[in-house]
């Protein structure tokens, strides 16, 4: 079995962040080993990120890498600069592919990146990756293109992300685009491609892109082809959002476990 390894935030809720991460690689069969970065904790009012120190960032990547052979690494939310130093550190001698989800803007919470973080991801992170995953929100960040609303939007952007130095793209387009349809476009070296699934009108999407990557991350390290892996995590994430679990009247996590289940009964 292939090991694969997230270093993301705990998401209390468990809809997102390295809950969704480990459960979304525990799914598609591959074993998951965690390092946390950061704990975040949501209530009705609230929106609190706890990071941890980026010494014991440090700590955990060293312990997992030293210790046991990694075949795919994905990162997610890393709470700060230091904390994106320290993982760019560890991982920029270790041979091993990258799948980098951005997390730079929350459905739960208007947070506003500190810029300072967005340049280190820019100009540090995304060039050690293999493919990144922002969602709509991360890809005007990412790119500078200020609103993206149509598909030639969406391939601009895509491009000007390519351009930051990571090979390949996928923008998730999600609940925030115009229409009835949820599409992911992909960007690569040679090609480009859409994926879509109806737009679900529900509000069981926390964790939705954490899923999707993860989705991504665990098929490339069991060798699916990147087209494949975009594909069948786009079906992955459909059926979580589907039968997701509702929280509150504005919460609720995408549950893992429903494309197992539907394939059992299919
Ligand atoms: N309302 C929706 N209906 C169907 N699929 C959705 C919906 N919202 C998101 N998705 C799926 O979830 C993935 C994650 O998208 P999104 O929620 O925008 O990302 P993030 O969680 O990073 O903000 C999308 O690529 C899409 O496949
Ligand atoms: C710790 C943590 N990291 C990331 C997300 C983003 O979740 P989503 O997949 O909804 O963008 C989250 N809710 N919590």
């Amino acid at each position: 079995m292939q090991n694969v390894l997230t270093v993301a935030g705990s998401d209390s809720l468990a809809g997102g962040g390295i809950q969704a991460d480990l459960k979304t690689f525990e799914e598609l069969d591959v074993f998951g080993l965690s390092v946390l970065t950061s704990i975040v904790n949501v209530t009705q009012t609230q929106f609190n990120q706890h990071n941890l120190s980026a010494d014991l960032v440090t700590e955990q990547l060293k312990s997992v890498l030293t210790t046991i052979s990694i075949d795919f690494i994905k990162t997610g939310l890393l709470g700060n600069s230091a904390n994106l130093y320290a993982t760019v550190e560890q991982l920029s001698d270790y041979r091993t592919k990258l799948v980098i989800d951005p997390v730079l803007s929350f459905k739960e919470a208007n947070t506003t990146t500190n810029r300072d973080y967005v340049t280190s991801l820019k100009e540090r992170l995304l060039p050690l990756g293999f493919l990144t995953t922002p969602n709509l929100a991360e890809a005007c960040i990412l790119s500078g293109v200020t609103s993206i609303s149509s598909t030639t939007d969406v391939q601009q952007a895509a491009q000007k992300i390519q351009a930051l130095g990571c090979p390949n793209v996928v923008i998730k387009c999600g609940s925030r685009f115009p229409g009835d349809t949820a599409y992911n476009y992909l960007l690569t070296e040679s090609d480009a491609y859409w994926f879509d699934t109806p737009k679900l009108a529900v509000t069981t999407t926390d964790g939705a892109g954490c899923t999707f990557s993860a989705a991504i991350t665990a098929l490339l390290a069991r060798d699916y082809s990147l087209v494949d892996a975009v594909q069948l995590a786009t079906r992955f994430v459909y059926l979580g959002i589907q039968a997701g679990v509702p929280i509150s009247s504005q919460l609720g996590s995408v549950w893992q476990g429903a494309y197992r289940q539907k394939e059992a009964h299919s």
